[in-house]
């Protein structure tokens, strides 16, 4: 018998689910369903030639009297690691850089704005190894390293803004680890750099001995097309890392991870969400935001107005005391 791979629920559902089930399937699990972007001939062809997939759905908002439209296409990339992982090291980078530097042409083809790559996107994923070496040989500078010069210019050459999460190491602070996105501007320049506040500490995925707990805060990047924030990946599990970034203003928060299931998707204040990309193939999932749907939606649902963070903060000042008394009635 033939192994049997996994490739995605969407393609399980499309296979096995009649039309009109599939129709109210897809509404529950996604919300509504979004129209697919129409994308270019050659950028299908290019895909399809290059052996990854390419996807995009578009997230529109309601017209409005006195704002236009704020379009913006933003892409997702996945991918699999493209020599061995006993390859040298810079051969492997570099590698690395080719494959992701072919899908960032395809996507430039389509109009992306803003791409983001997924989490260390220059390394096998060793966190879980809980080997030293030569996985920390991969840490590079995240203002001048090697990867973000190769950022660099694509975002010039493409005049798109690049979320390149990578392992940082930090000369400055004595060659410290952090696990870092660089936010390249569609101008070159390197406009900053947000760590990953959270560490897992989830089984074998313990990367507390990798690099070190980020210290940027909840940094909100002003990009041409957008306030954009990355949230790297375990971070998603914390909600109060989320409400930060949009306290801060984001408009776009990005979530590259490196994980165990099949989670690359795009989703968008209304609750609405695209279908992941397969499980086992590179992909380029690109989304059109219209980003006037964020205050549609607040408007709409008033969290902001009805969150009492006043309350909050000062409840949780209390509740990290060492000898914080939980307000428990008993009889
Ligand atoms: N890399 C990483 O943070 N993995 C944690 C697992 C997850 O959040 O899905």
């Amino acid at each position: 018998m033939s192994e049997y791979f996994f490739e995605s629920i969407e393609k399980t559902l499309e296979t096995y689910i009649p039309d009109v089930e599939l129709k109210e399937i897809k509404r529950i699990l996604y919300g509504k369903e979004l129209r697919k972007l129409t994308l270019p001939q050659t950028a299908l062809d290019a895909a399809l030639e290059r052996n990854f997939l390419l996807q995009g759905y578009v997230f529109a908002a309601a017209s409005e009297e006195l704002r236009a439209p704020r379009v913006v296409r933003v892409g997702l990339i996945q991918n699999k690691i493209v020599l061995p992982t006993d390859a040298p090291v810079l051969d492997q980078i570099t590698a690395l850089h080719k494959r992701v530097g072919e899908i960032v042409e395809v996507a430039a083809i389509c109009g992306v704005n803003i791409v983001c790559f997924q989490e260390a996107w220059t390394m096998p994923f060793a966190f879980c190894t809980r080997e030293r070496e030569p996985w920390t040989e991969f840490a590079e500078s995240a203002e001048n390293g090697f990867t973000t010069r190769f950022c660099q210019e694509l975002a010039k050459k493409y005049n798109m803004v690049i979320v390149s999460p990578i392992l940082e190491r930090d000369e400055i602070h004595g060659g410290t680890l952090w696990n870092t996105a660089v936010v390249v501007s569609n101008s070159g320049t390197v406009l900053g750099k947000s760590r990953k506040n959270h560490i897992p500490r989830v089984g074998d995925f313990n990367e507390a001995s990798y690099y070190m707990e980020g210290n940027t805060g909840h940094r909100v990047f002003q990009t041409q097309f957008g306030k954009i924030a990355v949230n790297i990946c375990y971070g998603r599990h914390h909600p109060l890392n989320w409400l930060m970034y949009s306290m801060h203003g984001a408009e776009i928060i990005f979530n590259p991870s490196a994980t165990v299931g099949d989670l690359s998707y795009v989703t968008a204040p209304d609750g609405s969400r695209s279908p992941g990309l397969s499980r086992t193939q590179d992909g380029l999932l690109i989304a059109e935001l219209d980003l006037n749907l964020n205050r549609q939606i607040a408007d709409k649902w008033n969290f902001k107005m009805t969150g009492r963070f006043d309350l909050y903060a000062k409840e949780l000042t209390k509740a990290i005391q060492h000898d914080f008394k939980p307000n428990v009635v008993k009889e």
